[in-house]
């Protein structure tokens, strides 16, 4: 499969605070990458660099080989990137079908325009039960896990070229966190290009094609998820088999798969 996404030699910070120092990270198209490493290591940083959040200081990020770098976020969104936060992201007093639509604000607002948002948001219905059963609910009156649900739904309508998922288990109960990842497994099988940042390496990895570890601003190994889930260097620090720094919990309720 072709290079979708590519980071070269990318350093990025907040103020004078260099975070990232030079991230060499390539995604294929179809393929599910999870980020993984210690918190404070720059992944969300990595994320909001190719979302056009924060910009890049040296190095380039580049879409189907063309750089980013000088395009505005929106301009990535008309690209087809589209971030899901890690933070609660739906409007609370909004009902979810409004929430669902207003994924599609960037699409052209004529006739065909909009109905081809309800199109994209009918068959999305169908995917997501939740969101026809929840239709007229406002969005603060779900759960935790069915918000993630929807707000990846208003992603997916955007039909984006790739994903970015900023830890989207966090604060989760498990059987919602199952649910995520469930999701993404499907996404995965569908040939969705996801970059996806996880604390929760285990699951993560497991659902992913690839992963990489991120250490102090710099990818310090890559592989495949399996290859890494079975590193023992992974293992040790991230999937809580002992002596690690960040008490990561081993995940009883993840899918090996
Ligand atoms: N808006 C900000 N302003 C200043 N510093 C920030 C900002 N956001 C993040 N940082 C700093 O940048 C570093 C990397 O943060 P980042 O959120 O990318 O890490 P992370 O790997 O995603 O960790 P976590 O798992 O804690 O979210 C941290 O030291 C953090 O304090």
């Amino acid at each position: 499969m072709p290079v979708l996404l590519e980071l070269r030699g990318v350093t990025a910070g907040y103020g004078a605070g260099e975070v990232l120092h030079g991230v060499d990270l390539t995604l294929d198209q179809g393929e599910v990458l999870c980020l993984i490493g210690p918190n404070g290591a720059g992944k969300s940083t990595v994320l909001r660099v190719v979302s056009g959040l924060l910009r890049t200081g040296r190095g380039r990020v580049l879409l189907r080989g063309e750089p980013l770098d000088r395009l505005s976020p929106r301009e990535r969104l008309l690209r087809g990137i589209v971030q899901v936060p890690q933070e609660r992201s739906l409007f609370p007093a909004m009902t979810v079908w409004d929430n669902l639509l207003m994924g599609g604000y960037l699409l052209d607002g004529t006739r065909s325009g909009r109905r081809e948002v309800r199109r994209r948001a009918d068959a999305l219905a169908e995917r997501f039960p939740l969101l026809a059963e929840r239709r007229r609910a406002s969005a603060g009156s779900l759960s935790g896990g069915e918000q993630k649900q929807v707000e990846l739904a208003r992603a997916l309508l955007l039909e984006p070229a790739l994903m970015l998922l900023d830890e989207p288990s966090i604060g989760l109960e498990p059987r919602a966190r199952r649910a995520v990842f469930d999701t993404v497994g499907a996404l995965a099988a569908d040939g969705r290009t996801i970059l996806l940042v996880e604390q929760n390496a285990r699951s993560g990895l497991a659902a992913a094609d690839r992963g990489a570890v991120l250490e102090s601003g710099r990818v310090r190994l890559t592989g495949s998820g399996a290859e890494l889930l079975a590193d023992p260097r992974v293992a040790r620090l991230y999937l809580g088999a002992g002596g690690e720094p960040q008490a990561q919990q081993p995940d009883p309720h993840s899918r090996e798969r």
